[in-house]
């Protein structure tokens, strides 16, 4: 199938700005021409500034607003802006506009977290101050590392290891998958995800678009990746289980064996002393296990991880 430019007008990709967000959109866009055997000006990026980008100077679980990195291309996209939106998974939350659609998971990337400034968790200086903004990446640093110092840590990916260089934290944890799309995949120790289970959908990249748009749901279903597709489905249901955001302690990986998938998950309180963990196995065209398990994960948490959670449902 060849869908010239000449034939149908461009393909509009909305994508943030930073660089991370923009060599993720360049991947969606690669694949796609590849898909369609179209030439690469059939595709423009069109990059927004999210709500997120703006505001620098605080957490972001502090700041708290929904939809802090979709927000605007929610809009642009329902205005008829731009065709299809580029998303870390990560970032997205569960709850969704009616009028969008997920319509397309690329390829997963490596889901792990890297740590970098020390050769492991266990290796960290007594005592040592690390940077992150991620409240599942502070409680769990905590949990096993109660002596440590989380101080928070906004900025692009650039900006974070350059404070790191000028030594205003001892160790900070980025995303495997972005730190590998960056070029930076020397960087850091890799922290094996099995035993330092990463956020939900960490390494996915999604397409959304308007779900009455026939068209551009037929063009992205061409460059959707099935497994990936339902292993972000079914930790995203978790997530959704839980009533959590993804500013929420919450870490979960999904797993395959031959053709049977288990979720592993964990939730923490936000220091870290508390923690409870849990595990199913999925059928993956309705996550009802998945979401039994959060419902379960819930009943089972203290009263300190369960007020982190409480009001969401
Ligand atoms: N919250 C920021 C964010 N959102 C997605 C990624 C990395 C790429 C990915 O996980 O797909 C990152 C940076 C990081 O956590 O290091």
């Amino acid at each position: 199938m060849t869908d010239t430019p000449a034939s149908r007008p461009k393909l509009r990709l909305g994508t943030r700005r930073s660089p991370l967000a923009m060599a993720q959109a360049e991947e969606a866009a690669r694949r796609l021409c590849e898909a369609h055997g179209w030439l690469e000006e059939a595709v423009e990026l069109v990059p927004v500034i999210a709500s997120g980008d703006r505001i620098q100077d605080r957490p972001l679980a502090e700041i708290g607003g929904k939809a802090l990195w979709t927000r605007e291309l929610d809009i642009w996209l329902d205005e008829g802006q731009i065709d299809a939106a580029v998303h870390s998974m990560k970032d997205v939350e569960t709850i969704r506009p009616d009028s969008l659609v997920i319509a397309a998971i690329l390829p997963r990337a490596d889901v792990a977290d890297r740590l970098l400034g020390a050769a492991s968790v266990a290796q960290l200086e007594p005592g040592a101050v690390v940077g992150t903004s991620a409240p599942r990446r502070a409680a769990q640093l905590l949990h096993h590392r109660p002596d440590c110092k989380v101080v928070t840590f906004r900025g692009n990916v650039a900006t974070r290891m350059a404070k790191l260089a000028s030594g205003e934290v001892d160790a900070t944890f980025l995303a495997a998958a972005g730190l590998d799309r960056l070029g930076e995949s020397g960087v850091g120790t890799r922290l094996d995800p099995e035993d330092w289970l990463p956020a939900p959908a960490q390494g996915a990249i999604g397409l959304e678009c308007r779900a009455d748009d026939a068209e551009t749901r037929r063009l992205l279903d061409a460059i959707d990746d099935a497994a990936s597709h339902v292993r972000v489905s079914a930790e995203r249901a978790l997530l959704e289980g839980l009533g959590g955001t993804c500013h929420s302690p919450v870490a979960a990986l999904t797993l395959k064996s031959g053709s049977e998938w288990t979720l592993r998950a964990a939730i923490f309180s936000e220091n870290g002393a508390s923690r409870i963990d849990g595990e199913c196995r999925f059928a993956t065209d309705n996550f009802d296990e998945v979401r039994a398990l959060a419902a379960d994960m819930l009943a089972r948490a203290p009263a300190n991880i369960a007020a982190l959670f409480a009001g969401r449902l």
